[in-house]
C-alpha cells in the first residue's frame, strides 16, 4: 500500500519463520526467523559451520526443512520444488555449461520456456550490456576469465527476472583485487535491477560493504542482525564484537570500578577507563577495544606503556603488535618510527570500551 505521508512502507519479500533444519541428530537451524524486504540486499554471515548456506538452500528448496514456513512475496513456498520458486541461485562455481556459449548459457532458461532463438538472442544481448559482457556472447566458459565467468552466472539469474537473487559464496574464487570489484558490481546491479538480494559470505569484509543489512549467525541461530554500522558500533556480544571489524577488536579481561562509573584492566599499571554510564560495581567483565581506538601516544603521557612485538605497514596504515598477554593490536593511519623490541605509548580514545559480561558474554 502505498504512504503519503512519511518514508513508503516496507514490503516484506522474503519471509522466515521458526525455521528448523535437522540433519539426523544433528540440528544446523534452531528456530530461526528472519525477514527481508523487498528491495534490500542482506548478507548471512558467520564462521563455517553456523547455518548459513543450509539457510539460503532452504530459501532456495534445495534443502528441505524439518519445521518452519517460508514465504516468498506473501506465498507460502514450503511445498513448491526450487525451479517453480521464482528464486535464482549464483555459486561460487558459476555452474555454467561449458559446451554452450555464453549466449547459450544465458538464455538456457528462456529456451526450455520455448522462446524463439532470435528473441532469446536479443535478451542475451540486453543482458551482455547490463553484465559487462558485450562482445564475449559467442566465447564458451573455458574462453572467460574467472570475473567474467561470474558476471555470465550473473546474467543467466537475472535473465529470468526472478523475485530474489541468492548468492552463495560467489566471490571465493576470485583473486582479492577482483573481489574487491566484483563486490561492487554486484552491488551495482542490485541497486539497477532494484532487485532483492541475500547473499552469504564467510567474509565479514564482503558484507558490511554491500549489504544494507547484515545477519550474524552462530551455531544455527542469528546471534545479530542490523545494519553494518550498528553491529560494528553495538555489538550484543563478545562474539559479534570480534568477528565484525578487521583488524579484530582486542579484548582484555577488567573489572568494574567500586563507584560503577569506570572499568580497571587487569594488567599491571594501567589507568581506569571512565565509562560515562553506570556499571555494576566489581563486576568481572571483558573489556573490548577495537583498534583504531587504541592511539599511539608519547610514552611519557600515555595511558599505557607496551612492548611492541610486530610492526607492519602497509603505506597507508600502520598495524602494532604488543608483547603482552593478550596481544593487542594498535591501527595508526600515521606514519609511526616504531619496530619491535620498541615501547611505545597507548591512549585509549574515550567513548569507545565495549563491555561484555565475562561470563555469558553478552554486551552490558
Ligand atoms: N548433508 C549434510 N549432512 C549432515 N550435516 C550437514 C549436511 N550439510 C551441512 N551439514 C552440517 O550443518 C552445519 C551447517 O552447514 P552449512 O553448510 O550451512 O554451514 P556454513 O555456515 O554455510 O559453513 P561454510 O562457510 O563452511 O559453508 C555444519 O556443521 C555442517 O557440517
Amino acid at each position: 500500500m502505498p504512504s503519503y505521508w512519511g518514508p513508503p512502507v516496507s514490503e516484506i519479500q522474503i519471509e522466515l519463520a521458526n525455521i528448523d533444519k535437522h540433519y539426523g541428530a544433528f540440528h544446523a537451524l534452531k528456530n530461526v526467523s528472519l525477514s527481508i524486504e523487498k528491495g534490500s540486499f542482506v548478507a548471512l554471515v558467520g564462521p563455517s559451520g553456523c547455518g548459513k548456506s543450509t539457510l539460503l538452500r532452504s530459501l532456495a528448496g534445495l534443502e528441505s526443512i524439518s519445521g518452519g514456513t517460508i514465504k516468498i512475496a506473501g506465498e507460502v513456498i514450503n511445498n513448491v520444488p526450487p525451479r517453480k520458486r521464482d528464486v535464482a541461485m549464483v555459486f561460487q562455481s558459476y555452474a555454467l555449461y561449458p559446451h554452450m556459449t555464453v549466449a547459450e548459457n544465458l538464455t538456457y532458461s528462456l529456451r526450455i520456456k520455448g522462446i524463439k532463438k532470435d528473441v532469446a538472442r536479443r535478451s542475451a544481448e540486453e543482458i551482455a550490456t547490463t553484465t559487462g559482457l558485450t562482445g564475449l556472447l559467442d566465447r564458451y566458459p573455458r574462453e572467460l576469465s574467472g570475473g567474467q565467468r561470474q558476471r555470465v552466472a550473473m546474467g543467466r539469474a537475472i535473465i529470468r527476472n526472478p523475485k530474489a537473487f541468492l548468492f552463495d559464496e560467489p566471490l571465493s574464487n576470485l583473486d582479492a583485487a577482483l573481489r574487491v570489484h566484483m563486490r561492487k558490481e554486484i552491488r551495482a546491479l542490485h541497486d539497477r535491477l532494484g532487485a532483492t538480494s541475500v547473499y552469504v559470505t564467510h567474509d565479514q569484509i564482503e558484507a558490511m560493504t554491500m549489504a544494507d543489512h547484515v545477519v550474524v549467525m552462530r551455531d544455527g541461530v542469528i546471534e545479530q542482525q542490523g545494519s553494518p554500522l550498528d553491529l560494528y558500533d553495538r555489538p550484543v556480544s563478545k562474539f559479534v564484537a570480534g568477528f565484525i571489524g578487521s583488524p579484530a577488536m582486542n579484548f582484555l579481561p577488567g573489572t568494574i570500578g567500586a563507584d560503577g562509573m569506570s572499568v580497571g584492566l587487569d594488567i599491571e599499571g594501567a589507568p581506569s577507563l571512565p565509562l560515562g554510564r553506570k556499571a555494576e560495581a566489581g563486576q568481572k567483565v571483558t573489556v573490548g577495544l577495537r583498534p583504531e581506538h587504541l592511539v599511539a601516544a608519547d610514552p611519557a603521557v600515555a595511558a599505557l606503556r607496551l612492548p611492541v612485538a610486530v610492526v607492519e605497514s602497509t603505506g597507508s596504515m600502520t598495524y602494532l603488535t604488543t608483547a603482552t598477554v593478550p596481544e593487542l593490536t594498535v591501527v595508526e593511519t600515521r606514519r609511526i618510527d616504531a619496530k619491535a623490541g620498541d615501547t611505545i605509548g597507548v591512549s585509549i580514545a574515550p567513548g569507545h570500551v565495549h563491555l561484555f559480561d565475562a561470563v555469558s558474554e553478552k554486551a552490558i
